[in-house]
């Protein structure tokens, strides 16, 4: 089912330079969650801090009922067992073909015949599609499949944790596309909690169910999609459209001339877009956490951007969406669960104002 991940005011710095500070986020066991970020502003630092890799200077990582900062060398060898992680460069031993690289951490961490392994490995394989590659060696094989099998390794143990690190860097818009499908079938079908890394705004905004930004050394904001996808913040907004009007510059943040000229020049941040329909597994059913279209802002009286939820095909997802559910038995998917639909109280960080109009 996955584990929920809570991370509680996390700090990291490297001598004097502070990488981000009191970080907080949950990632909702079994839900996939993206985190963003300008070049530099810690991504990578971050998921090797949650499984265990690097170690904060203060805060707390609760991996279930463990707290990852504080455990003995055997206790952090033992819950790291609860990661898969696919590193930016697929981290392949370049000598050993697929099979043995795929097989590698069971011969490593378990005591499996290896008529097992043989058992696992090919599952694995058929999962990320490289059946017929196991005697090719990385060095023979483009980056899409380097990147599959590197997957495929990161699932052998069976993990309850996916951490991936730019699944998209150094491929093509195509091959991207087929990564992000095989990334919402495998959440389906194993049904882990994911947390990916990316530069891909089409990723953030159709893959996951919640979206994690960092920029100036901090948590700007993390939470649902579609609480993201609706936000005025200004450097959620200009992230998440791919705008170069907002705080963001070039070497990561302007400084208050530039945003003053900005602002004299009347630069519009622009109408916020349709919100997409969050990719479906490619078999058509919903994944076990899964949420409603539209779920987190009907809950929030946040009028979605016009034209949102509508594929192109011309379907809009929230009038499927009963069907899909009634076709599956009647209950499948999170339903309105905690990750998209919070506690009474006051809105969240950044969301905007209940039944304020988009601009
Ligand atoms: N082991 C380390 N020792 C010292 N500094 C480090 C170490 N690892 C990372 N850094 C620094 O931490 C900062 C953040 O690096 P990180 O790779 O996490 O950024 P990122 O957001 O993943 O970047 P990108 O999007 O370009 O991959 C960088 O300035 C980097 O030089």
């Amino acid at each position: 089912m996955g584990v929920e991940i809570r991370v509680e005011g996390l700090t990291k710095s490297f001598g004097r330079q502070v990488i981000w500070q009191d970080v907080s986020l949950t990632l909702p066991a079994g839900e996939i969650s993206v985190l963003l970020g300008p070049s530099g502003t810690g991504k990578s630092v971050f998921l090797k801090s949650l499984v265990g890799l690097l170690k904060p200077d203060r805060g707390n990582i609760w991996v279930g009922d463990r707290n990852l900062p504080y455990l003995s060398e055997r206790e952090l060898y033992e819950t790291r067992k609860l990661f898969g992680v696919l590193f930016q460069d697929g981290a392949l031993f370049g000598s050993m073909n697929l099979f043995d690289n795929i097989a590698f951490p069971l011969r490593e961490h378990t005591n499996k015949t290896e008529a097992e392994i043989k058992r696992i490995v090919m599952e694995k394989m058929e999962m990320v599609g490289l059946i017929g590659a196991e005697r090719k060696l990385p060095g023979e094989i483009s980056g899409g499949m380097k990147k599959r099998a590197g997957l495929a390794r990161a699932l052998v143990l069976e993990p309850e944790i996916l951490l991936v690190d730019e699944p998209d860097s150094g491929l093509d818009p195509v091959r991207t596309a087929y990564l992000n499908q095989l990334i919402v079938d495998l959440n389906a079908q194993i049904n882990a909690t994911f947390l990916i890394v990316t530069h891909d705004i089409n990723t953030a905004r159709t893959v996951p169910d919640n979206i994690g930004l960092l920029f100036r050394r901090e948590l700007v904001m993390f939470g649902p999609r579609e609480m993201l996808l609706s936000s005025e913040e200004p450097v959620v907004r200009q992230f998440l459209n791919a705008r170069r009007v907002g705080p963001i510059g070039m070497s990561e943040e302007k400084d208050v001339s530039e945003l003053e000229a900005e602002a004299k020049m009347g630069a519009d941040p622009g109408r916020l877009p349709p919100i997409p329909p969050q990719l479906m597994p490619s078999d058509g059913r919903i994944r076990p956490s899964q949420h409603p279209p539209g779920a987190w802002l009907r809950a929030h009286g946040i009028q979605p951007p016009p034209g949102s939820f509508i594929d192109e095909m011309g379907r809009n997802w929230i009038e499927e969406w009963p069907r899909l559910v009634a076709a599956q038995g009647g209950t499948v998917g999170a339903a309105a669960g905690p990750g998209q639909v919070p506690p009474p109280g006051p809105p969240p960080q950044g969301a905007p104002p209940a039944g304020g109009p988009h601009r």
